[in-house]
């Protein structure tokens, strides 16, 4: 399998908090989880990868080129990410926000009637037809995440990172958007995103990398990594683990 994005020994450190030798690797065409409590990385981790941060040590390589080399233009004609947090400082519309996720290929101040039909069908797969023009500021909380999701979209990037996929979503919305990406895998896309529900991550992701204090506690597709013993380790809790009884993954309930 081809792998597109190797993170090889990363180390990051903030003042309290230290990120320690992770390793991951994202293959075309794999949905990739991250998975662990509050606090224990996953963001940062994101961060690395998209170059938002620098790495303290270790080494990132996007289809085989160190990131570290890498322009903005390159990374985001590579990877689209849809952050956890995103309050833009002036007053756009929907459109705008969505083009905005490309600016790396517009040619032209205006906006083409290709790349106008473009934005409709990312909004329409979304299910926000017609929000072209309403103001983004002016959007429900889950609204503004499923038009980020539609701007990564827009931007058709072969890799889509998400932290916290679900965030501000209800469970049908989060379950909609999910199956959307795991579509886009069937065509060659890959996704990494971050999850707070394991229990969507198990369902729909074909690796999953579970983060502890800073570090890989254990990694493997969901229905060998997901059990009491690490899911007890990661969370400092019990939980039971029950097997879905049609789709046959791993569901950890109270
Ligand atoms: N800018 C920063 N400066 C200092 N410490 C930070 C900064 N950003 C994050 N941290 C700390 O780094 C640690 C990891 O944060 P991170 O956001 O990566 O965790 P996370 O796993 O994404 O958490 P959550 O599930 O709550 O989103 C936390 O202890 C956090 O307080």
């Amino acid at each position: 399998m081809k792998k597109i994005l190797e993170v090889k020994n990363l180390s990051f450190d903030y003042e309290n908090f230290n990120l320690k030798n992770i390793n991951l690797t994202i293959e075309k065409g794999k949905f990739i989880g991250i998975i662990g409590p509050n606090g224990s990385g996953k963001s940062t981790t994101l961060k690395l990868v998209t170059k938002l941060l620098k790495p303290k040590s270790g080494k990132i390589l996007l289809f085989g080129k160190n990131l570290e080399n890498c322009t903005r233009t390159y990374i985001a004609s590579k990877i689209s990410f849809v952050r956890q947090e995103f309050n833009p400082v002036f007053e756009f519309k929907v459109k705008d926000i969505i083009e905005l996720g490309a600016l790396h290929r517009k040619k032209s101040f205006f906006t083409s009637i290709e790349n106008q039909q473009k934005i409709k069908n990312c909004l329409d797969m979304v299910e926000l037809s017609g929000y072209e023009d309403r103001y983004f500021s002016t959007l429900s909380g889950g609204e503004q995440r499923r038009v980020l999701i539609a701007r990564s979209l827009y931007q058709e990037t072969p890799i889509i990172i998400v932290d916290e996929l679900a965030a501000h979503l209800d469970i049908s919305h989060a379950v909609q958007i999910v199956e959307i990406l795991k579509k886009l895998t069937k065509k060659g896309k890959s996704i990494l995103s971050a999850f707070h529900n394991i229990n969507i991550a198990s369902k729909y992701c074909d690796y999953i990398y579970a983060l502890k204090d800073g570090q890989i506690l254990f990694e493997g597709a969901p229905k060998d990594v997901i059990t009491i013993e690490n899911i007890k380790k990661l969370y400092n809790k019990d939980f039971h683990i029950i097997n879905h009884p049609k789709y046959n993954y791993p569901i950890v309930t109270v």
